[in-house]
């Protein structure tokens, strides 16, 4: 049988799958599950690039255990210390007490604080290399993608970036480990998604990491989530660039929440009128029911952003509230946006989203539409007007 796992005749996957969580981070569905990955770098000394979340501890050691047999395990190297890839350092330095953990100054300190290992350790900066024997690991530094001290690790001598997070994606690996032994198209919504979710607050430090590593000649992408990217480099790459620089295409994401159908029918008119004033494409998600990481992937895809709600408590609508903050911690810098909100006594809905607006720096398109009480055709001319304005500011 072909050993998918080695990637190189000096490179191989030790990492795992985890179908089992239906939450990353307590917070992201995980649909098509999501690999922890980690590798083992073999020259004449060994090195194993990250480990995996705490669930998976055990079935790392035994990857490791089987490619290695009786060699030893000389170094660990940490570029990110998010426990879903820190947490079995402990158990390696259990299994192989010998292996001497290489991380940057902060990682070693947040190893310490995490786990207690203080001694056996290698500090490196930016630039150093470890010489495993016919092999090396350069070190670059790549702060907040998407935690302070995580790094990239480069092998020249296989043209192979160890990228950490950058480049990730959730997913499980079905099968196959790298791009060329997997169907990857679920890959790139899932992509999208992660990156939003995860990594979306920190375009700038992913632009400063991406001009770092343009100029190596890279084989070979081995992050710690998703496929190892080898076919698709140069798609894997643009993706992040585009979603890096929040640059936004053409598409409309309406976003709503609705106790009794009232704001929802407005939703429903402006979402017509976009559609036959010839808007594509247009995705409508009702706050109550949608999956938040689905919302703001599609919040990262497109140039426009529409948003109704209800006035609540003389507030926003909760979930409305909640999209909101989590768009405004993202720092999108800019999206076409339009809003529209609904009423019973004293309106909040609308001044809310018209501040969130201007905090944002968002010129707010064509004027809020507020509906006072139950949904009638009287509100649809405002509601054309609105759309009009987004179709005009559209075309400029
Ligand atoms: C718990 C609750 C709190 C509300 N608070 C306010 C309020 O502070 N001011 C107001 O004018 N209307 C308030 N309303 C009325 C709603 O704003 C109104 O029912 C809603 O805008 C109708 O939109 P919908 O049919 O899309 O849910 C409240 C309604 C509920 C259920």
């Amino acid at each position: 049988m072909k050993d998918l796992t080695k990637l190189t005749d000096r490179i191989f996957y030790v990492g795992v799958n985890d179908r089992t969580k239906h939450l990353f981070e307590g917070l992201w569905p995980l649909p098509l599950g999501v690999s922890y990955n980690a590798y083992l770098v073999c020259g004449e000394r060994t090195a194993l690039v990250d480990t995996v979340d705490a669930c998976f501890t055990g079935r790392l050691l035994a990857n490791v255990r089987e490619r290695l047999g009786d060699r030893p395990l000389d170094y660990l190297v940490i570029n990110h210390m998010e426990p879903d890839h820190s947490a079995s350092i402990a158990a390696v330095r259990q299994a192989y007490p010998a292996v001497r953990i290489v991380g940057n100054a902060k990682t070693l300190q947040m190893i310490e604080g995490y786990y207690g290992i203080a001694c056996g350790t290698v500090e490196v900066k930016e630039g150093d290399v470890l010489d495993l024997g016919g092999l090396t690991l350069a070190f670059c530094m790549i702060p907040m993608v998407h935690w302070p001290e995580t790094m990239a690790t480069w092998c020249a001598e296989e043209r192979t970036i160890f990228s950490g997070d950058a480049f990730g994606t959730f997913g499980a690996l079905n099968g196959g480990v790298t791009d060329e032994q997997l169907d990857v198209e679920p890959f790139w919504e899932e992509m999208r998604r992660y990156y939003a979710c995860i990594v979306g607050k920190y375009g700038q430090p992913v632009q400063r990491a991406l001009a770092k590593v343009a100029p190596l000649d890279i084989a070979m992408i081995c992050s710690t989530h998703g496929p190892v990217w080898r076919r698709e480099i140069a798609r894997v790459v643009e993706l992040y660039d585009k979603v890096s620089r929040y640059e936004g295409e053409p598409g409309a994401v309406i976003a709503y929440g609705s106790m009794y159908g009232n704001t929802e029918q407005m939703a429903e008119t402006v979402a017509r009128g976009l559609a036959a004033a010839g808007v594509r494409p247009i995705v409508v998600y009702n706050l109550s029911t949608a999956d938040v990481s689905q919302v703001l992937r599609d919040i990262f895809r497109y140039d426009t952003l529409v948003v109704g709600s209800p006035t609540y408590n003389g507030q926003l609508y909760p979930p409305v509230d909640a999209l909101l903050r989590k768009i405004a911690e993202r720092c999108i810098p800019y999206r076409r946006f339009a809003c529209f909100g609904s009423f019973t006594w004293a309106g909040a809905a609308v001044r809310r989203m018209t501040e969130f607006a201007e905090g944002m720096k968002w010129p707010v398109v064509g004027a809020p539409v507020e509906l006072k009480q139950g949904y009638s055709t009287a509100v649809e001319p405002a509601c054309r007007m609105l759309v009009d304005a987004l179709v005009e500011d559209m075309k400029r």
